[in-house]
């Protein structure tokens, strides 16, 4: 099995008397700050005005420009958009990045594809959550926490390592599990995960299914109920105990349904199409179409996000979900309203 860290096995006391800037204040970067401050860390935040610096004022943390935080921290953890990271950094990080200092990512994007060139003379590492900011706070405040990777890039103080995982403990990832990996491997897998399974895969699985039941004429409610809805109930058993787990819970009927027709929906085809997908994404092809879709000002996504927003499945989801309060229990925390619909 692949070594894993836990609480018991880092020395977080290596960020006691640094300054740790959390550049960003979106889905990871009010996780981060918040976690780490009350891990007791010195956090200063760094953010455009706006939206979320007013926010990050207002949960009480310590906000600058981001040139001022860069300046004054230690470590600068980089928690902007992807796709803007390389001019912010080029324009208001660089200039403060001293020798000695620590540069640090939650998705090795912009390093791996060769956007963003670290000088020689700092530690770069990545600490990247496997899974959403809000999920990292939700998680942390509840005394649990989301594993996370780790890996070093430039190793140059020769304590990347341990500080890396003294930031990941930090942030509440070293109670779940913390795993070493590279900017390669962090990068390829996390991009592959998110489009092929996570989220790409798993809303293209859930709209076939409910188009399927509505063009045969069933109730767009029942469908949404049964694709959408009831797809958490069935992962959270998966997440709690695996496969196996959740299929003791289900019925024989639903087993027996899930060996002879799960793989008929997904089969080698569709696995030999994830294939290209990881192909692409390895070849770097993926990633120069979202660079060239950002230079042109996003045509394809902002069509892609206001066709999908007025999918059938989100209007009637949007209505039931009014009616049932309790599933945004524990989410609608102001900050996370704000914050939620800051991004993107
Ligand atoms: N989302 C997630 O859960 C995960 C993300 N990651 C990685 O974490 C990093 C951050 O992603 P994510 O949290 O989704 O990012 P968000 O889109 O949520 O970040 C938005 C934040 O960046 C700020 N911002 C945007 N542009 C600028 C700018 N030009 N100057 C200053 N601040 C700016 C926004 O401020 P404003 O309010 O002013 O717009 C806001 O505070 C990425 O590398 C991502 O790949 C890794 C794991 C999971
Ligand atoms: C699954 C999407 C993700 O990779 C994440 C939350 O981990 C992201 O980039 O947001
Ligand atoms: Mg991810
Ligand atoms: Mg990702």
């Amino acid at each position: 099995m692949a070594k894993m860290y836990y609480n018991q096995d880092i020395n977080e006391g290596l960020l006691q008397g640094k300054t740790i800037a959390v550049i960003g204040y979106g889905s990871q970067g009010h996780a981060h700050a918040q976690n780490l401050k009350e891990s007791g860390h010195n956090v200063v935040v760094g953010v455009r005005p706006g939206k979320s610096f007013d926010q990050a004022k207002e949960d009480g943390l310590d906000v600058k420009t981001v040139a001022e935080a860069a300046e004054q921290a230690d470590i600068i953890m980089i928690l902007l958009p992807d796709e803007r990271q390389k001019k912010v950094y080029d324009e208001e990080i660089q200039p403060a990045l001293k020798a000695g200092k620590s540069l640090v990512f939650a998705h090795g994007f912009n390093v791996h594809f060769g956007q963003i060139k670290p000088p020689a003379d700092v530690d770069v590492f990545l600490v990247a959550p496997k899974g959403p900011g809000h999920l990292v706070r939700r998680t942390y405040e509840a005394g649990a926490g989301v594993p996370a990777l780790f890996a070093v890039f430039q190793d140059v103080s020769g304590q990347a390592k341990d500080v890396a995982l003294a930031y990941a403990k930090g942030i509440g990832a070293a109670r779940a599990g913390v795993l070493e990996t590279s900017f390669k491997e962090e990068t390829e897998t996390d991009l592959f995960g998110e489009q092929a399974v996570l989220c790409g895969g798993l809303t293209s699985l859930v709209k076939a299914g409910f188009e399927t039941l509505v063009e045969a004429g069933y109730q767009p409610e029942l469908a949404y109920f049964e694709t959408m809805h009831e797809l958490k109930l069935i992962v959270d058993l998966m997440y709690e105990g695996g496969m196996s787990g959740m299929r003791y819970s289900i019925s024989d009927t639903a087993e027996w349904g899930d060996y002879v027709s799960g793989p008929r929906v997904v089969d080698a085809d569709t696995k030999a199409r994830m294939k290209d997908i990881l192909t692409e994404i390895q070849e770097g092809k993926f990633a120069e179409g979202w660079i060239a879709e950002n230079e042109n000002n996003r045509p394809d996504y902002n069509a892609y996000k206001e066709s999908e927003a007025k999918h059938q499945i989100e209007v009637v989801g949007e209505k039931l979900r009014a009616m049932m309060p309790f599933v945004n229990e524990g989410k609608k925390t102001k900050q996370e309203e704000v914050v939620g619909s800051a991004t993107n």
